[in-house]
Parts: C-alpha cells; sequence; structure tokens
C-alpha cells in the first residue's frame, strides 16, 4: 500500500504508476564511472576516496579492488594482492551489469595485476581510462614494484586517455630528474613519446609556494595554479584529482574541461580538510555540493557578459544559432544562457541536442554554460548553472535536487529582492529587470529603469545582471547604477560587431577582452 496525501494506491496502480517511470535517461543523468585501484582501510585514499569523489560528482561508482592495504594516516602497515581470478571476475561481474562510462586506475601492486588489468580493459574496450601510475603511498611505503613500473609502461599506459603522475612518479616514468616547470614540461614530452596522448604533470612536490600543474594535451600545453595549503592534511590527493576528472568524463566532459573541473574541485576541497586521524589526513570529498564554496571559486568576472539566446532568437536555424555563439565566446562573453521561448515548440531531446552542442562551445572557451526555467535540461546538460524567474521551479528544491548547478534568479523591485534573500545561500547573482523596454521578451513587465536597478542592487549582497533592452549605448549607464554584469539578447544577435559589443558590455578595452 502507497500512500500519496488523501489517497491511498493499491499495488496494482502503484506498480502500473512505477513502470510507467521512464528511467531511460537514468544513465545520463547519473552515470556510472570505475575505480580498478587498492583498499585503504583509512579511508582518505585509494579505492575509498575514488568513490567518495565520484559520488561528490553525482557519478555512481563501480570497483575492482586490485588488492587490500591495512591503512591509516600514519601509513601502511599490510598490503596484499587480489587474485588474478578476482580482478577477473569483479571486471567482468561490473563490465555485464553498468554503463561504464570511465575508468581510472590507482595501486596496482605488481606487474602481474597490471597486466591483468591492462588485459580487461582490452577486453572491454573502456574508452575514456585515466592511469594515475600510483607508485609510493604518501608516508612512503611501494605501492607498485619495479617490474610493475615496467609493465605499466609497456601495457597500461598505451590504453590511457591520460596519465596523471606526481614529480616522483614522472622522474621515474621519464628517467630524468625534475626541478622546475621546464623540467616538468620535458617529463611530460617523453612521458607521451611512451604512448600516451595526454599527460598531466602534478608538481606539488616541487615548491612551497604556488602549485604548478604542468599539462600537455597532444600539442597543446599549459599550465594551472593550485593553492599551496600548509599541513599535512592531504592524503589520496592523487587518487581524488584523478577519481574527479574520471567523473567528469563520464558524465561526457571534454577531457580539456574535465581537467580543469578537476583542478576546480581539488583545489576547493584541499583547502577544507577532515580533521581525522593523526597523520596524513584524508579531504573532504563532499564539500563539493556546498554551493557557497562554489560560488566562491569562479573568476571575478562570471557575470559581467552574458548572451541569453534559444532558436527563436535567430529565425529558427541551428547553424546560426550554434554560429553566433561560438562567435560570442570568441569575442569574449562569459556565459550563455540557453534560452528556448517564443518560437517553435521543441521536444525535450531536440533541446538536448541541441544544448549539448552550446556547451561544448562553451566550455571549449571556458564560458559558464547556463539554462533557462528547464532544470531537468541543465541535469541532463550538466549544465553550469540554471536561471529561474519567480514563477519558475524553487530555488531550494533546485539545490537540494542539483547541488551541483549554479543558480540565477530573477527580481524586479525590492520586494522580489527581500524575498530572494531567504533562498540567497544558494544563489550565485539575481537577474534584474527589464531594466528597459524590450520587445524581445514578449511577457516583459514594465521596465524599472536605472533607479530601480540602483536600489536593488543597493538592498543585495549577490552580484546583480542586468537585462532588459541592455545595449552598446546604455552599458556604461548600467554599470554606473551598480550592475555587476549585464545579458541581453538582441544586443548580441543584431550587433555588427560582436568584439566591440563585448568590450562595451565588460567595459574592457578589446585587448583586455581578447586576453
Ligand atoms: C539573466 C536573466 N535575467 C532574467 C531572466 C528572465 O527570467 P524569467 O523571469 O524566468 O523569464 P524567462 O526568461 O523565463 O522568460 C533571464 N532569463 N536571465
Ligand atoms: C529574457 C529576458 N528577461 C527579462 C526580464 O526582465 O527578466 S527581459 C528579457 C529579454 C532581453 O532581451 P533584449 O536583450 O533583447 O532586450
Ligand atoms: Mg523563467
Amino acid at each position: 500500500m502507497v500512500r500519496r496525501g488523501e489517497k491511498t494506491l493499491d499495488e496494482s496502480e502503484s506498480i502500473e504508476l512505477l513502470t510507467a517511470v521512464d528511467f531511460s535517461d537514468a544513465d545520463r543523468q547519473y552515470p556510472t564511472a570505475l575505480t580498478i585501484a587498492g583498499s585503504d582501510s583509512g579511508g582518505g585514499a585509494g579505492l575509498q576516496a575514488d568513490m567518495k569523489t565520484m559520488e561528490a560528482h553525482q557519478v555512481f561508482s563501480t570497483t575492482v579492488v586490485v588488492g587490500l592495504t591495512a591503512q591509516n594516516t600514519l601509513g601502511v602497515d599490510a598490503a596484499q594482492p587480489a587474485s588474478v581470478d578476482m580482478i577477473d571476475g569483479q571486471f567482468a561481474a561490473v563490465m555485464a551489469d553498468f554503463d561504464v562510462r570511465a575508468a581510472k586506475t590507482g595501486a596496482l601492486f605488481d606487474a602481474e595485476r597490471v597486466k591483468a588489468v591492462a588485459r580487461n580493459i582490452r577486453e572491454y574496450q573502456i574508452q575514456h581510462l585515466i592511469l594515475d601510475p600510483v607508485m609510493v603511498a604518501k608516508g612512503g611505503a611501494a605501492l607498485l614494484d619495479e617490474a610493475g613500473v615496467q609493465a605499466l609502461k609497456s601495457e597500461l599506459l598505451p590504453l590511457a586517455e591520460l596519465i596523471t603522475p606526481n614529480i616522483p612518479e614522472a622522474e621515474l616514468l621519464a628517467g630524468m630528474a625534475i626541478r622546475n616547470l621546464e623540467d616538468m614540461k620535458q617529463a611530460a614530452v617523453k612521458i607521451q613519446a611512451l604512448g600516451v596522448q595526454n599527460v598531466m604533470v602534478k608538481g606539488g612536490h616541487l615548491s612551497d609556494t604556488a602549485v604548478l600543474d604542468y599539462i600537455a594535451l597532444g600539442d597543446e600545453h599549459f599550465v594551472l595554479e593550485g593553492i599551496k595549503v600548509p599541513g599535512k592534511r592531504k592524503h589520496g590527493t592523487g587518487d581524488t584529482l584523478s577519481a574527479a576528472i574520471t567523473s567528469q568524463l563520464a558524465k561526457g566532459m571534454s577531457l580539456k574541461k574535465a581537467i580543469l573541473m578537476g583542478h576546480r574541485y581539488m583545489n576547493q576541497i584541499i583547502g577544507h580538510p577532515l580533521y581525522i586521524g593523526h597523520g596524513h589526513g584524508p579531504l573532504n570529498h563532499g564539500l563539493w555540493t556546498d554551493p557557497n564554496v562554489f560560488r566562491k571559486q569562479l573568476p571575478k568576472d562570471a557575470w559581467a557578459c552574458q548572451f541569453v539566446v534559444g532558436l527563436a532568437n535567430v529565425g529558427e536555424s541551428e547553424q546560426a544559432l550554434v554560429d553566433i555563439v561560438r562567435d560570442a565566446c570568441a569575442a569574449g562573453i562569459t556565459l550563455v544562457q540557453y534560452r528556448e521561448k517564443g518560437g517553435a515548440e521543441k521536444t525535450f531531446d531536440e533541446r538536448l541536442r541541441i544544448g549539448k552542442q552550446l556547451r561544448d562551445i562553451c566550455w571549449a572557451y571556458d564560458v559558464l554554460f547556463f539554462i533557462d526555467d528547464d532544470v531537468d535540461l541543465a541535469i541532463a546538460l550538466n549544465a553550469d548553472g540554471v536561471h529561474v524567474g519567480q514563477s519558475d521551479s524553487d530555488v531550494a528544491e533546485i539545490a537540494q535536487r542539483a547541488p551541483q548547478l549554479l543558480i540565477g534568479l530573477s527580481v524586479l523591485n525590492l520586494a522580489e529582492e527581500q524575498e530572494s534573500q531567504k533562498v540567497q545561500q544558494y544563489l550565485s547573482y539575481i537577474g534584474v529587470g527589464p531594466v528597459f523596454a524590450t520587445t524581445t521578451k514578449k511577457d516583459a513587465k514594465a521596465p524599472i529603469g536605472l533607479k530601480g536597478l540602483a536600489a536593488v542592487k543597493q538592498a543585495s549582497d549577490l552580484p546583480v545582471v542586468a537585462i532588459g533592452g541592455v545595449g552598446e549605448s546604455n552599458a556604461k549607464a548600467i554599470r554606473a547604477a551598480g550592475a555587476d554584469g549585464l545579458a541581453a539578447i538582441s544586443a548580441f544577435t543584431k550587433s555588427r560587431n560582436l568584439v566591440e559589443t563585448v568590450a562595451e558590455f565588460t567595459g574592457k578595452d578589446i585587448k583586455e577582452n581578447e586576453e
């Protein structure tokens, strides 16, 4: 018997209701990843760190346990590998039942197990494999013997999409000493020559100040700078970073974006460790779901220049939509909001297909990607955020359902601003408008003018994004009224020169925008 409100459902009705639920999107919304690693009884590293990280990313984690360690934050007391039969059995069981979208390796113990893992990866044709070449534990215990390193180089490395060695591991793989960034670059190139296209050399062991990671994605090389946190509460950082990248790949993200997101995740959680254990303490993997922490990490100009757009704004031409979003991203906008309003009806699958294209363009340019109103679509697309109006989905419910989404909320006046304070902890910005008259949004309210905008800005602690009739001619005045960002449709769709439009919106000169 299932109770819903006043009505009591009998068994057959509830079964009928439940079987009518379409679970076909479940894999897309909560994809599965696999960690092939050793167990850390202390819970801070190994497959336990991988699982916690994956779950913090809303990715379902499965495991192939390659061996056990008796371990805590003070060190490894004992280690024992799993039998090859059990490794094969775990692969068979997982691969028979789950749609594994991405996998990662951790401690693999010895050459026999490295070869068994490589054989299974080939057999099950696992596509997105992140190889974290774990060789030594934080306390100094060896987690891969010498023959294992050789097997890893010859058997496993060529199957990987990305390898993520720390400095000692990179030195061993590249056969050279690494003292600085230039050495990291050389080591990355040498490791590429071993047969893996993409290498991330993690520089945490090198410097006392900034942490620089050197990334070589084929011919594209770049450096990521992370924060250096003093103290010992960093057990499992390598596992966690590679698990975060694996999670993003499982969600369909490009490798470059997955690395950027993984780096961002690490930088967030490393500064907020758990004070548990007496040695190398564990990270706080679940912290990712705190929207406040996420919000603080965004670039300062995240809201500066928002292009709101959908097919209806570009004559229902998909090609025109893709082209203008790409051109606007290249011109320096900071956020795209995909908004399908006022045009021909589109199905969820159509919006999903179009949204995917726009999302990938945005992410290639490191531009935030939001969805207007449609929380289901934002989740399915793994968008950066969602923008909702006063009569759209409830902000607290969105935050509970999809804590990874940033949220923007429309506000018209001081009364709505006051109401928005109740859910302020979930909000990233408020969209205020219409500031000026607009013909683009048919149901827009009466304009509030610059005075209305300034009043809301004064009352609010959140970034304020002005919308409605925003264009090149009034951008400066809108910024002077206090807006932290400007959003528009027609100013971009009708722009004769997007670079100039963006420069007017941001108030930066064209050179700065292009940087
Ligand atoms: C940045 C920004 N501000 C306001 C809106 C309008 O949202 P809403 O009030 O929900 O109206 P619709 O967009 O749904 O018509 C927005 N989309 N973006
Ligand atoms: C989507 C939207 N929301 C508004 C609001 O006031 O909340 S005004 C608007 C339309 C903005 O189009 P244009 O830049 O062409 O005026
Ligand atoms: Mg809305």
